[in-house]
Formats: structure tokens, sequence, C-alpha cells
């Protein structure tokens, strides 16, 4: 396909999306499936046009003076693939599969639209209702904090120590120009991609399939290492998924002691078998969500809350959910989060430790869920613990890296996009008196 035709399909992707509020991977694999004769580099072109149209559809939306599908993708190919307005018309002359270029007006007014004069929620690329959480959320450059929400992610890796060193790993990546994280002690970095480009699909590699890697966001990977979990630990993941989490900590616990995976969803579990398997993990012990686990309560030295949440930490991978997101959704995590965070005290035994974990940077998910947490559970022994003092002693050279709040007489933190350049996160850690 050439880039006219492309454009069009991405079009009739993003066109979908806003109709039918549709997930974007839906999309686009409905429109695979009914397009076979488009190749996998038509595919990956065609979803990075969708994917950089909705990460900025407002900005774009106020440069062309339209947020319709055919501004948004005509904006997206100027900015993402870096065109001029001449290149692009040039590029779709007699091209007959082409949409018709927008007037020279609306381009013009893409070229020359000046951003500083846009509203904040504008310049963010967020909608209006969730600017003003965010503000209150991020405070003072919380802007920029957002923008940096709708850019290109890179692909992030760890490497499982269990079967490999970051050395060996890097050294197979070479090839896809991997290098070592900035932060994250195994973690894995292939850059964001540029252009019409894609990221390679490293789980095809030897490498993924002998369980040298998983593929993680880089602050995934710091907040698991936040837990301290070590090597011998009792441990409970209650928010297990497909056990990303997991898997870092029977890393960090080199196969010692035990950990208890769980989830209230067995379809999100359902991969996580496979994971332990090719990872070499051995010390995992997966809960079916019937299973009675009062057995459990009162024992752990560590449970791990990774709790459900809007992710507004990634929209830059996800960018349509950010668009989707209500405030009804909003309030109903909440409320998820609440009783996930009651059902997980009981397990926590005393002196143990209780790790709080969203992708999300909205407050009233985050340092407001602890603070609630922790009056519906006066007098039982739980207590803030100096997270930023943790993140300290853990990366004593990106001490101003990540965002520090004192909460409760001890303090939690949030890892963005723009500080740590990982996906957003927040950690807290609660301790238990012994
Ligand atoms: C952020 S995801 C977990 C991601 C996973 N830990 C990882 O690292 O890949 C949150 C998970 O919480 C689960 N969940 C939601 N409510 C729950 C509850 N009350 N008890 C246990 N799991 C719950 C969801 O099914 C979902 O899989």
């Amino acid at each position: 396909m050439r880039l006219g035709g492309r454009l069009a399909a991405a079009i009739e992707v993003l066109s979908d999306v806003e109709a039918r509020r549709r997930p974007v991977a839906d999309a686009l694999k409905d429109w695979g499936l009914a397009h076979r004769f488009a190749g996998s580099g038509d595919r990956a072109a065609i979803g990075n046009i969708v994917y950089d149209a909705l990460r900025k559809k407002r900005s774009y939306g106020f440069r062309m003076g339209d947020e319709g599908a055919a501004a948004l993708g005509f904006a997206a190919v100027l900015d993402g693939l870096g065109m001029e307005t001449a290149e692009l018309a040039a590029a779709l002359d007699g091209d007959r599969f082409a949409p018709a270029m927008p007037g020279d007006d609306q381009v013009g007014r893409f070229g020359g639209a000046d951003l500083s004069e846009a509203p904040d929620a504008v310049r963010a690329d967020v909608p209006d209702w969730i600017a003003a959480r965010l503000e209150a959320s991020l405070g003072d450059g919380w802007v920029e904090e957002a923008a940096a929400l709708s850019t290109r992610p890179p692909l992030d890796l760890r490497v499982n120590t269990l079967k490999a060193d970051r050395d060996k790993v890097v050294k197979a990546l070479a090839p896809f120009d991997a290098t070592a994280s900035d932060l994250a002690p195994e973690g894995i970095r292939i850059a964001a991609i540029e252009g019409a480009g894609r990221h390679p699909n490293v789980q095809v590699e030897a490498g993924f399939q002998k369980g040298w890697f998983e593929v993680q966001d880089e602050g995934s990977q710091l907040a698991a290492l936040l837990s301290g979990a070590a090597p011998g630990e009792q441990v409970l993941d209650l928010c297990a998924g497909a056990g990303g989490k997991s898997l870092a900590l029977a890393a960090m616990m080199e196969n010692t002691g035990q950990i208890h995976a769980a989830d209230s969803d067995r379809h999100r579990l359902a991969p996580i078998h496979e994971r332990l398997a090719r990872a070499g993990s051995r010390n995992v012990q997966v809960h079916d969500p019937r299973e009675d686990m009062a057995g459990l309560i009162g024992s752990m030295d560590l449970t791990l809350v990774d709790a459900p949440c809007t992710g507004s930490g990634t929209w830059r991978r996800r960018p349509d959910a950010k668009w989707r997101l209500s405030e009804n959704a909003l309030a109903k995590r909440i409320e998820e989060q609440d009783a996930v965070l009651d059902r997980a005290a009981r397990f926590v035994r005393p002196g143990g430790r209780l790790a709080y974990v969203t992708c999300s940077l909205i407050a009233d998910e985050n340092a407001a869920r602890i603070a609630a947490f922790l009056e519906r559970h006066a007098g039982e022994g739980f207590a803030v613990a100096d997270t930023g003092a943790r993140w300290a002693a853990m990366l004593p050279e990106a001490i101003e890296r990540c965002r520090v709040r004192d909460l409760a007489g001890g303090s939690v933190i949030t890892m963005t996009p723009k500080l740590t350049g990982t996906d957003g996160f927040f950690f807290a850690l609660l301790e238990r008196a012994g």
C-alpha cells in the first residue's frame, strides 16, 4: 500500500473508534481481518497514524480547527512522519486510494497554529473533566506532565535473572538497538519508534522463548523492586493478572520462599502458567479465584496490591482509553481499590508490609486511597513507610527523578513519563507494627 491507502485506512479506523467508542486495538484488528491484502508493514504504518492521532487528538484538533477523523489522520501524518504539506500533497498525488487533501486554509492553519494560546486541557491533550483532576494531582507543570503521556512510548524489557544476565540479552537484541535502561537494574530499552517505523516483535526471539526476558515497562519493574521482596519471604500478589509482577518478584526472591499469585478474574490470570514455566519460576503458587485463601490470613511478609485502576499512566500505549474514561468508571475503580486494599490488609502478618501500586496519575486513586485506608484501619498497626527514602537508597543518582509526597508521617512516590521516562506509576508501602 502507498501512503494514501494507509492514510485512508487510518481515517476509517479512527471513524470506527469514534462512532462505536470501541478499543483501538479491536478496531485495528477488525480492519486487518477485512483487508487481508495489507501486509504487516502496512498495518504497522496504519497503526502509527491511528495511535498518534488518538494520543494528540485535542492538540491536533485545535491546530486543524477540526477534530474529525480525516483532520486527525492528516495531522498525524504531517506531525508523526515530519512531512511538509507540499511533500504530503506530492505523495498523495495520483494515488486513487488517497483521501482528498484538506484545504490550504486547514493545513496552513495546522502548520502555523500557536498551541501556547490553547486552553490547558488542549495542550495537555486530555478531556476537560480530567484536566482538573490531573492539575490537583500533579500541581504546577501538570500540562507538561500530561503532554508527555501523549508521546510515543519505548519498548521496555526486564531481564529474567533466573536465566540470563543483562549483558547477554543486550547482545542478543543488538540488531534492535536494545540498550541497558536508565533506572531499572535489569531493564532493557528499545527506543520509541520514529516516523513510520515499528517495534520488533521480540516475543519471537529465541531469547524470549528461552525465558531470558519479559516485556515489562521500566516503571513496573521499579515498583516490584520497591516492594523489597527478599529471598525466603512469603508474598501474596493479590492482583496478579497475567503475572508481570509475580515474575519480577520470583526473580528478586531467587526462586526461594513462596509467592501466592491470585486474581479475581481467571481469564486475566490464565497466561501466568505459561509465563512461569518459560521463566523457570518455581516459587509461585497460582490460586484459582474460587479458592479459599483463608489459610494465608495474617501470614504474609509482603502483600502486593497492583490495583485495578484507570490506567491513566499508560495513555502513551493505550491512548483511546483516555477518551473513553468517564467519571463513573473512575468512581468504580476507586470502590474496587478500597475493597481490594481492605481484603489485602487481612493477609499481612504483624511486622509485614503492604505495597500498593497503580499505573494511574490521578491522586484520587493513589494517595487518597492510602489516606482512606489508614482511616478505615486505624488501630491495626499500619503506617506509611518512607517510600521516597527507599527510592533514594535504591537509585541515589536519580533522587530528583521521581515525585515524592509526604503522607501520614511517611512518603509515597509517583513516576511519570516526563520525570522517569517510564509509564506513570504510583507506589506506596505500608508497614504493619510487629
Ligand atoms: C493492574 S492489573 C494487574 C497487573 C499485573 N499485576 C501485572 O503486573 O501484570 C489489576 C488486576 O486486578 C484484578 N482485580 C480487580 N479487582 C480485584 C479483587 N477484588 N481481587 C483480586 N484481583 C482483582 C483485575 O482482574 C486485574 O487483573
